[in-house]
């Protein structure tokens, strides 16, 4: 395998198929709900918090074996079943018609492999070891989460604010990459950290008054 391309997807009303029920569908369909994407889910057999989603109408369950004709309409595919012929069928049928797809217990039918997440607000990141280790990503994950604290959300929030008002406002583009360049290297997210907002405020009044066209 060669380096894999990352890239950030927009769900967001997307139909994506899961075929199985288990433990690994019930984290792959979590993490598509929290993404805003459309969830079919086939399987004979789901757990507890699968029927829950389903009963509550925020995925489509068709309880029974997976057919290729399930696969019509999807953006993605999730190959999560113990049955490693039935995963395999999945890719297959998938390959044929262009789809991307996960398959759960196999890397290299994978088109994509999901990563370990972090999010911070409008900060993810994402870990991969090219499935070498899941475990490896996971333990990365939990190191980076100590170091990226609640923090960057609200810095982002600001940042983005600051962003949609200094492009409307300053027309020079030297001195705006000047405004953002101060505000990414300032203390304010130890400020924020240290929940001094007085102090925030002063500091993005001063990045960017003097600039006003
Ligand atoms: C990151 C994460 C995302 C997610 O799924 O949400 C993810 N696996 C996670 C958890 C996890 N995975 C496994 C366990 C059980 C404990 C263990 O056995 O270690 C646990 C639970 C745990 O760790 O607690 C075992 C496992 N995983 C795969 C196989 C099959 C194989 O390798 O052949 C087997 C062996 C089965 C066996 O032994 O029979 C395959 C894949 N798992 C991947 C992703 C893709 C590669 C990612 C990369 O590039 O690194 C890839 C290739 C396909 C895919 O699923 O996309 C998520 C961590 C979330 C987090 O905690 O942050
Ligand atoms: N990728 C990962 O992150 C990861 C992590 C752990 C395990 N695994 C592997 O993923 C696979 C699934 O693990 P699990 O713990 O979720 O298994 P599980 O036993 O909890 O669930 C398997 C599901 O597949 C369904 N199924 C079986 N045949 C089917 C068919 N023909 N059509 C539709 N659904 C069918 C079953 O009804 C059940 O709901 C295993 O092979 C496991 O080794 C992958």
């Amino acid at each position: 395998m060669g380096n894999l391309y990352p890239i950030y997807l927009n769900l967001e009303g997307q139909l994506c198929l899961v075929v199985g029920g288990g433990k690994v569908a019930e984290r792959k369909i979590g993490s598509l709900l929290e993404c805003g994407a459309r969830v079919r889910l086939v399987s004979p057999q789901v757990t507890d918090q699968i029927k829950k989603w389903a009963d509550l109408g925020q995925i489509e369950l068709l309880q029974r074996e997976y057919r290729p004709s399930d696969l019509t309409g999807s953006f993605l595919v999730f190959a999560t079943t113990d049955n490693a012929e039935v995963n395999c069928q999945v890719a297959r049928d998938c390959g044929e018609r262009h789809l991307p797809v996960n398959v759960a217990d196999n890397p290299t039918h994978c088109s994509f492999f999901v990563p370990s997440v972090i999010r911070r607000g409008k900060l993810s990141i994402a870990i991969s070891t090219g499935g070498s280790s899941p475990k490896l990503a996971a333990k990365i994950r939990r190191q980076l989460e100590s170091q990226f604290g609640p923090e960057y959300a609200e810095f982002l929030d600001l940042l983005s604010d600051v962003r949609r008002q200094v492009l409307a406002d300053v027309e020079d583009i030297g001195q705006r990459q000047a405004i953002f360049y101060s505000l990414v290297e300032s203390d304010i997210l130890d400020l924020l950290k240290n929940k001094k907002y007085d102090q925030v405020k002063e500091r993005l009044k001063n990045a960017y008054s003097g600039y006003r066209s």
